[in-house]
């Protein structure tokens, strides 16, 4: 199956990554908060650690897409390329005057160029640059301004969509830093030649979610964080949809603190094999899920909240989720969890890519009987995910299904 994903740990065979680009050079000290990075990366570097991130997976047999040739490739159909320049002209900030002239601009890219602006944005001074800048807005702005805002979070693909069995989430992304990315994923699942026929599940106008909120515990089973990113709006109507079209029989919903730290649920648990998590020991005890399933009248029906271990481990039809801790005492745990220690990608049921720097989670996972590939991630670690965070599985292979709860 060219497009099918039924859970977190089924052997990966296909992933969309993006190689990160230009956009990070846009990073400064003035704008990295509003842009979600927590440091200013080394470009040169963080290329080489994806590289290898990239090379690490080809080097199990897993099929690496990019983005950025993804992209290019859509451009290329006028549809497409229609829908994606509009998306980026609508933002009312341009006015009238500026619109006008950042649309002249975009036309007279080339694909590639035009890639280059979608991602990275557009500065100021390159507009001057290139001959244009009048108006009221674009005398009022700053040098340092962005007349189109870069998206340095595009390298982590997990959160602007997610397949669903042979379904996909185009994510509707919380922060105002990300929103136009997904414009950049709906645009390449609905013109890219690869994916004639993609059936949409969820699209960015809709309630905030996020695919780093979205776990594929087993088949039929999906839990959604609910917290800084993904609304319980969102979880609802991504229970609906998925209740509708047969592809889940239980959501769990699972409330994650509103902080940076957790800003999705894969910040705190992930999985590694098709029983085991790797999970922030604090909230092992604590974390509790609200069961939704489809009621009779065809509508999400919210069960009473349980334990989310008691909760997963019940919807997933086994007798116990085993929990892999991050780190052994709560400092080496906390330093972890936010170095992305939780964050692991599996390639197959106990075999996972982690960053190496997460020294004693890794040894954790090992002591468990998890296989672990570790990769280089000081500078990639500054927008603050991990290997989860930096892929969107797109075909893996299916698992037997979950007993039907
Ligand atoms: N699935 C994830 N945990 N993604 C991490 C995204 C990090 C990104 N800087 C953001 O704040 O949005």
């Amino acid at each position: 199956m060219n497009q099918y994903v039924d859970s977190e740990v089924g052997k990966l065979n296909t992933v969309l990554l993006h190689r990160p680009g230009p956009e990070l050079a846009r990073l400064t000290p003035r704008n990295n908060d509003s842009l979600l990075f927590d440091g200013i990366p080394w470009v040169g570097r963080a290329q080489e650690e994806h590289d290898a991130f990239a090379e690490a997976l080809r080097n199990h047999g897993v099929e690496v897409l990019h983005l950025g040739q993804l992209l290019v490739e859509t451009i290329a159909q006028p549809r497409a390329r229609a829908e994606l320049t509009g998306a980026t002209l609508a933002d009312p900030r341009l006015g009238d005057t500026l619109r006008d002239e950042v649309a002249e601009h975009l036309e007279n890219l080339d694909a590639g160029a035009l890639r280059d602006v979608l991602m990275a944005g557009l500065a100021w001074e390159e507009l001057r640059a290139a001959g244009s800048g009048r108006g009221l807005v674009y005398r009022l702005m700053d040098r340092h301004d962005f007349v189109i805002d870069p998206l340095p979070n595009l390298l982590f693909t997990r959160d602007s969509s997610a397949w669903i069995r042979g379904h996909v989430a185009v994510t509707s992304l919380a922060m105002p830093a990300r929103r136009r990315e997904t414009s950049i994923t709906r645009a390449i699942y609905q013109h890219h030649p690869r994916f004639v026929g993609a059936k949409l599940l969820y699209e960015p106008r809709l309630e905030p979610l996020e695919g780093g909120d979205v776990l594929l515990l087993a088949p039929g089973v999906i839990a959604v964080g609910v917290g800084e990113r993904t609304t319980p709006a969102g979880a609802e109507r991504l229970a609906r949809r998925a209740f509708s079209r047969e592809l889940a029989h239980t959501v769990l919903v699972v409330p994650i603190a509103q902080e940076r730290a957790t800003m999705h649920l894969d910040t705190v648990c992930t999985m590694v094999d098709i029983d085991a998590v790797v999970m922030y020991p604090p909230l092992a005890d604590t974390m509790i899920a609200f069961p939704v399933r489809q009621g009779a009248d065809g509508e999400p029906e919210v069960g009473k909240p349980q334990p989310f271990v008691n909760a997963a481990a019940e919807a997933m039809g086994i007798g116990r989720l085993r929990i892999i801790d991050t780190g052994l005492d709560p400092v080496t745990a906390e330093r972890e969890q936010w170095d992305d220690g939780n964050n692991t990608l599996a390639l197959a049921p106990r075999l996972c890519v982690a960053y190496e720097r997460n020294v004693e989670t890794n040894a954790q996972l090992e002591r468990a009987g998890i296989e672990v590939i570790r990769i280089a991630g000081s500078e990639l670690g500054s927008g603050r995910g991990g290997p989860r965070c930096m892929s969107c599985p797109i075909s893996r292979d299916p698992l037997p299904a979950a007993r039907s709860a």
